[in-house]
């Protein structure tokens, strides 16, 4: 059965008029390696450590502003997001639409909150804490294109013509403000749309975006501000000792102008500065580790890296339950095509290097739990293919070949065929991210022993189901496969609301 909502009644929960406090007992281990009897063993010891949350329940109005808007993401979340808003539907050659939010998980999946007369029961996911409304955010953003978002939802070819029509009014007087265009970062096949860029040096290129976040916040009259970076993938910047390895030395070199410092570190560090959450949707290292280091001492949220929307989403659930299954995945190449302005970006080989590093990685932490099937530094054949194919626009056309050792010498080959817009894969998974990150930094946890309240470390782990490459503090683990993170995510938010982690026991059954 589906409820719409639900409250939860225990001595562990206090709803004011102002937060939600939860006491929580996180049920963890800690391991030992000691020399017992002349032999070392491993000792698990299992310790409880009482937490205590507090959730603002006050939803600010949130103003989004993507690096990127007019792009094919950019544009097709706006629509989407109004087309809900206005409760639009649309003819198609099928059926008249109805708009939706598919693929986003705080609109359009639930959660088990328990079992009633032997029945189960579930709940919105967005119901566990107060969200942000999609329909309430104010968009706004940059481009180095000035085209406006009516017409670069026609240069998206992403959504239906009828749907089109009816939200040009709603789009044409949305114009991009200028980006910071740096030819050196992006392929060269992306000049020719850069005619909406942000003079000057690196230094006034931020002090313009810090003005930018503050004239848009004063003008749409919101409380918060979460930027996204939804713009091309640039190369990976070189990461130098005296450049940016510090946070003073990257301010120092923002300062001297240096010309490794990308237009997506600068848009992270006039965030930062503006402690405005940042958020990169692409796969290169806008995070380098002086930036890492500026976000924390400034205790300003900073997530990424690459949405993970479609094959690479797959493959953290597939290869999860081949290695979980106790099936050695020894091969695994992932092919895809696709015509749209990100797949000629991606034609150069310098940013394709980013997105195929964040495309491989994503099987290491679960090769990594088998010891069984894999030697020390044992791993999969692993390919990633990704061509520029313009005929095709958005629709993206995936193919993957995963290969395994089964019993006894056996072998098996999965064969999957994909084929969908990726923009709306991904349009979705940018509004989760602006969401969550929103709500996250209305929490507020104390474990015992810590003298006060603080807020989640600034970077955020807890978006990482929705992306390729997880941004997560230095020292601490990264966690790729899905499973594990949804429950992740899920369970640190039942805790703030003082429901038991999901362990799927259902016992009383048992
Ligand atoms: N399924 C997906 O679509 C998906 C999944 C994962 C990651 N991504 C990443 O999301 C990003 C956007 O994808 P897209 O399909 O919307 O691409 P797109 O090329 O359609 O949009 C990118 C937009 O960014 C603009 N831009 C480029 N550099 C800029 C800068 N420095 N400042 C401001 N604007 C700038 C471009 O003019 C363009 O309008 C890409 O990096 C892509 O790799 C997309
Ligand atoms: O999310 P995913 O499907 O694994 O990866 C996708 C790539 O396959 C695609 O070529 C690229 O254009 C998208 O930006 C996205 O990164």
């Amino acid at each position: 059965m589906f409820i719409e909502s639900f409250k939860v009644d225990s001595p562990n929960v206090k709803y004011t008029e102002s937060e939600i406090q939860s006491v929580y007992n996180y049920e963890t281990t800690e391991l030992v390696h000691e020399n017992r009897n002349g032999t070392y063993q491993w000792i698990v010891k299992p310790k409880t450590v009482k937490y205590e949350f507090k959730t603002q329940t006050h939803v600010p109005k949130l103003g989004v502003m993507l690096v990127g808007w007019g792009g094919n993401n950019g544009s097709t979340l706006t629509a989407g997001v109004i087309a809900n808003r206005e409760g639009i539907s649309w003819a198609t050659k099928d059926k008249v639409q109805q708009a939706n939010y598919f693929g986003s998980l705080t609109q359009a999946s639930s959660i088990r909150v328990g079992s009633f007369n032997g029945e189960e029961i579930y709940a919105p996911f967005k119901s566990l804490l107060p969200m942000v409304n999609p329909d309430d955010i104010v968009f706004g953003g940059w481009d180095i294109s000035n085209m406006n978002l009516a017409d670069a939802m026609g240069r998206a070819k992403v959504l239906d013509i009828d749907l089109q029509k009816q939200l040009r009014p709603y789009m044409e007087h949305m114009v991009p403000l200028p980006g910071i265009y740096d030819p050196d970062f992006i392929a060269a096949n992306q000049g020719s749309r850069a005619n909406n860029v942000i003079k000057g040096t690196k230094k006034e290129q931020v002090q313009q975006l810090i003005k930018d976040i503050r004239e848009f916040k004063e003008q749409n009259k919101v409380d918060r501000i979460v930027v996204l970076w939804t713009a091309n993938t640039e190369r990976y910047s070189n990461v130098v000792v005296g450049l940016n390895d510090t946070m003073e030395n990257l301010m120092a070199s923002v300062d001297r102008n240096e010309t490794e410092i990308s237009p997506s570190t600068l848009f992270a560090v006039a965030c930062i500065l503006e402690n405005v959450p940042f958020i990169n949707g692409s796969p290169q290292n806008t995070f380098v580790p002086g930036l890492i280091e500026l976000a924390i001492q400034r205790n300003c949220l900073i997530g990424g890296d690459d949405f993970k929307s479609g094959q690479t989403k797959m493959k953290s659930v597939l290869v999860d339950f081949l290695v979980g299954a106790g099936i050695k995945p020894t091969s695994i190449v992932s092919y895809n095509h696709l015509g749209n302005n990100d797949g000629m970006n991606l034609s150069a080989p310098q940013t394709f290097r980013s997105k195929e590093i964040s495309k491989s990685n994503v099987v290491d932490d679960m090769v990594a739990s088998n010891g069984i099937l894999y030697e020390p530094g044992e791993h999969p054949d692993h390919v990633v293919v990704i061509k520029y194919v313009p005929y095709v626009g958005d629709s993206k056309r995936a193919m993957d070949e995963y290969t395994s050792e089964i019993f006894m010498g056996g072998k098996s080959t999965i064969v999957l065929h994909n084929t969908c817009e990726d923009s709306l894969l991904a349009a979705p998974i940018i509004l989760d991210l602006v969401l969550l990150a929103e709500l996250s930094t209305r929490i507020q946890l104390k474990a015992e022993g810590e003298g006060k309240f603080h807020t989640f470390h600034p970077v955020a782990t807890i978006l990482s189901y929705l992306t390729k490459a997880p941004l997560v503090p230095p020292g601490t683990p990264v966690v790729n496969a899905l499973s594990k993170q949804r429950a992740m995510l899920e369970n640190i938010l039942r805790a703030c609301v003082g429901l038991a982690p999901e362990n799927n026991m259902i016992l009383e059954y048992k």
